[in-house]
């Protein structure tokens, strides 16, 4: 398993996390358990911050919450510079309720409520990253209704999407998000947005898609986006005081992974920015991104106890860990790749392949096909690397199955910074109608 950030092997031979040996964290704290290296979490957000600084553009780094959305980590957040990308009413209020200053909260998502709408102008959030017609007008009814003007950015499908490692550049993209740029929406939501009373339209946004691993695709972003503003000044006199580049940048889950650094992402786009619209003539607009997974993946762990095992002779060896799909459900969904490694005997040779299977009722719950790994014996501990990136923020309770904890490693130190569920959050919101307590006791 490659080692990210803190993470090193022991004199005693067992994995270490910032600072902490995981076998005292499963003590500790049991297990599942998640745990980032809060150093490497830090670090990521540095390397955005000062590569965006190196360029010299004004800029916004908004964390997108999606990927890790806890109070701990807004925090860290907030005091790494960062904004905060939100999506949701539940990840606005998790920010909002760790202090997280409102003006650099950016709220994102296809099918805003009128609800979230409103908690987010009452708020005073920083910026409403809008998706479609409906929204437009709805957000500046509700910002009417409330003496309110708010911020805007369109958020558009440049054309340019992302599939794993190669761009198509298409004329009419499929997606459910944004006004489409080759079809003539997005230019129309420019017009409506810029004539609108309660809305101040300061730019577009655009994402491409995730675990990007080469700088192409945000060049033909910034390209496409570029020329829009270009045409849309002509033509409209609306001049883009901001553009959002959206996140994806990728990260090494595994071997085959081959990230770049952040700052030569953030140099490609930067710089393609400066010379267009220097190249325009045109007042370079304000740049923002929103990386997620790039910022927290690499820094989580999860930590599992090796239970049971079943080999099948001449087909493959089973081994099942007290967590799975419910803690980690990325293999379940896009069959994503792991590494691993016996974490309590770090120094031991592999001499086996197994698969390592949740506990969860379901045949697909599976975290790592065919791993190397020295004999796992019940109670080993098992260490997932690359978890630190939408694993807890998709979480399940399936087979009323409890949350792990969450635990934040830095110095020797480990802070829990989400409590392992317990059963009552399992039953918390269960209610047993009268009725049915009333046939109870008829029987
Ligand atoms: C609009 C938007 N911004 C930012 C992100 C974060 O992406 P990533 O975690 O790949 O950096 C996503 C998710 O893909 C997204 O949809
Ligand atoms: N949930 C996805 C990423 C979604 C990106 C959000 N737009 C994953 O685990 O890889």
């Amino acid at each position: 398993m490659y080692l990210h950030g803190t993470s090193k092997v022991n004199d005693n031979g067992r994995l270490e996390i910032g600072g902490c040996d995981v076998q005292d964290l499963a003590a500790q704290h049991g297990t599942p358990l998640y745990i980032v290296d809060e150093a490497l979490v830090r670090q990521r957000c540095r390397e955005y911050v000062d590569a965006f600084r190196a360029s010299g553009l004004q800029f916004q780094v908004a964390y997108a919450s999606k990927a890790f959305c806890v109070m701990a980590m807004c925090r860290i957040a907030d005091e790494e510079g960062m904004s905060l990308d939100v999506v949701s009413d539940g990840e606005l209020y998790t920010a909002l309720q760790a202090g997280f200053p409102a003006h650099r909260i950016h709220f994102h998502g296809n099918n805003k409520t009128p609800e979230e709408i409103e908690m987010a102008i009452d708020a005073n959030i920083g910026c409403f990253v809008v998706d479609n017609f409906i929204e437009l007008h709805m957000l500046n009814a509700i910002a009417a209704e409330k003496g309110a003007v708010v911020k805007v950015l369109l958020r558009i499908t440049p054309g340019v999407e992302a599939h794993t490692h190669e761009y198509i550049s298409t004329g009419q993209q499929d997606s459910k998000f944004g006004f489409d740029l080759a079809n003539g929406s997005a230019y129309k939501a420019i017009k409506e947005a810029s004539s609108l009373p309660n809305i101040d339209l300061l730019g577009v946004h655009s994402h491409i898609g995730s675990q990007i691993f080469e700088v192409e695709g945000f060049t033909m972003a910034v390209e496409k986006v570029s020329a829009f503003a270009v045409d849309v000044r002509r033509e409209l006199d609306v001049t883009f005081r901001v553009i959002n580049l959206g996140g994806g940048f990728g990260i090494r889950y595994t071997e085959g992974d081959t990230p770049l650094q952040v700052s030569e992402y953030v140099k490609a786009i930067t710089d393609g920015i400066k010379t267009f619209f220097s190249q325009a003539g045109y007042p370079t607009p304000e740049i923002w991104v929103e990386p997620g997974r790039s910022i927290v993946g690499e820094a989580g762990t999860t930590l599992y106890t090796v239970g049971t095992s079943k080999e099948i002779p001449g087909v493959r060896k089973y081994i099942a860990v007290d967590g799975g799909m419910t803690d980690n459900p990325r293999f379940a969904l896009y069959e994503s790749k792991y590494e691993a490694m016996l974490a309590n005997r770090a120094t031991e040779k592999a001499t086996e392949t197994v698969t390592v299977a949740g506990k969860c009722c379901e045949s697909g719950d599976k975290l790592i096909i065919d791993l190397e790994l020295p004999p796992a014996k019940t109670g080993d501990l098992l260490a997932v690397s690359c978890t630190g990136a939408y694993n807890y923020a998709m979480a399940s309770n399936y087979n009323r199955i409890r949350r792990p904890a969450v635990v934040f490693v830095k110095d020797g130190q480990s802070d829990v910074v989400v409590k392992r569920e317990s059963f009552g959050d399992i039953v918390g919101n269960d209610i047993i109608p009268a009725r049915l307590e009333k046939e109870a006791v008829a029987k």
